[in-house]
């Protein structure tokens, strides 16, 4: 008989993506599922989900209990409202989360299954109960990156990131397309006007842009047409809390730093929010180790993992294929933008990018209730 999994945060964006995942991976087939809601107990099951029966409460702790593995996209402040109380409770079983909460506990896992399957396997064997997937940037550069990891040849990295209206969650990409109709409405007239004056229209712009009523609610100030080099918490040190978690995460990730007893590779840069959609890209200057010839770089990106795609550092396949238009929907991990820079041969530029409702949060959770299962 199927073991039973209780899902929680099914109909959010990253449960959306997760649940479509799992339908076309075919899943469903491997378990049953018990799906849970914060505000619709007794609601519907998903249409799609034949034979579930009506929604649990998903602050229900007897119900939880009973499952002997949870998996929830359902944020942060679930976690610490739910989780404590369920151990608290005695619950042996397995939680697998979207949620940064639990990331850097001692007793969780940072889920990338293609770049640390031997953690994850490792970490089962210790009888370890919780795992989370990562942050998506730094998901979506290790899926790119992980035969430079793999062959040990990062000294250190920088990493400035492009990231997309998705990360802040539906709401803020319902905002940048408001804010985008908005701004174009503003002009519309003298676009439509060939012989108008591209200065009036910049102008036009911009007072849309500083008009108090642009909806801002979400991102705070415009992202149409602008870009916001700040994202999560302002940690007082000068350094916002995504940009912490690039070296943070990437080395537990790896099972590498004090924890592990070995040295950290240093990883930092800055984080800033474009008006893509769900794609994140990140420009990295890597300090490799020794001088590695191109070639040979290349063929280790593409060994690292079956989804990372080495792009050719040209102007037009960079143009077509290295791009969050051309990325988004797909688990491809393009990597680009592959030379050596002008202060020396040991100095790589490279450039990627990644669904990061994909690889960046869906993906992992899903190979992770695979593996939980044995079929993975
Ligand atoms: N956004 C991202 O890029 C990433 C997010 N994460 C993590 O995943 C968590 C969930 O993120 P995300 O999916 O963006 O959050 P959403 O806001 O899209 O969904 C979260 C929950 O909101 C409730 N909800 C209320 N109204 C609606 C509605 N109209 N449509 C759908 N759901 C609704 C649902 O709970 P219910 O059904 O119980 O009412 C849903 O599970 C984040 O808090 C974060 O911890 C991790 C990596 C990346
Ligand atoms: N902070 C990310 C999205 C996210 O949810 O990250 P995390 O899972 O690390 O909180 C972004 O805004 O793009």
């Amino acid at each position: 008989m199927n073991q039973v999994v209780g899902l929680v945060g099914w109909r959010g964006m990253v449960g959306s993506v997760l649940m479509q995942r799992m339908r076309d991976e075919n899943d469903f087939s491997l378990f049953e599922p018990v799906f849970f809601s914060t505000s619709n107990a007794g609601g519907a099951a998903p249409a799609w989900a034949e034979g579930a029966g009506p929604l649990q409460d998903a602050y229900d702790i007897d119900a939880l209990k009973k499952l002997p593995i949870i998996l929830t996209a359902q944020g942060g402040d679930y976690t610490s409202a739910v989780y404590p109380k369920l151990r608290a409770a005695g619950w042996p079983g397995v939680w697998i989360d979207a949620a940064s909460t639990l990331r850097m506990a001692d007793d969780a896992i940072i889920v990338l299954d293609p770049v640390n399957r031997p953690v994850i396997d490792a970490a089962l064997e210790r009888g370890v109960k919780n795992f989370v997937g990562g942050n998506c940037t730094v998901s979506c550069m290790l899926m790119g990156l992980s035969g430079l990891f793999n062959n040990d040849l990062i000294e250190w990295m920088s990493s400035m990131t492009y990231q997309a209206a998705s990360g802040g969650g539906a709401q803020h990409m319902r905002e940048l397309l408001t804010q985008f109709g908005a701004l174009n409405a503003a002009v519309k007239l003298q676009l439509d006007d060939p012989a108008s004056a591209i200065l009036d229209i910049d102008r036009g712009v911009l007072n849309m842009q500083q008009d108090p009523n642009l909806p801002r609610e979400h991102f705070g100030v415009p992202l149409g047409g602008n870009l916001i080099p700040w994202i999560d918490k302002d940690l007082g040190n000068g350094m916002s809390r995504e940009e912490w978690k690039a070296e943070a995460e990437t080395n537990k990730i790896l099972g590498r730093g004090a924890a592990f007893g070995t040295a950290p590779t240093p990883i930092d840069g800055l984080c800033v929010r474009i008006g893509a959609m769900r794609c994140h890209s990140q420009a990295l200057t890597i300090k490799l180790k020794r001088d590695v010839p191109l070639d040979e770089i290349s063929d280790m990106l593409r060994e690292g993992s079956e989804w990372a795609k080495v792009i050719p550092n040209e102007r037009d396949i960079t143009m077509q294929q290295l791009t969050p238009v051309a990325v988004t929907g797909t688990l491809d991990i393009p990597v680009g933008r592959l030379r050596k820079m002008s202060m020396g041969p040991e100095y790589l530029s490279a450039f990627t990018v990644g669904d990061q409702l994909l690889w960046g949060a869906a993906e992992p959770l899903r190979r992770m209730l695979r593996i939980t299962l044995g079929e993975l």
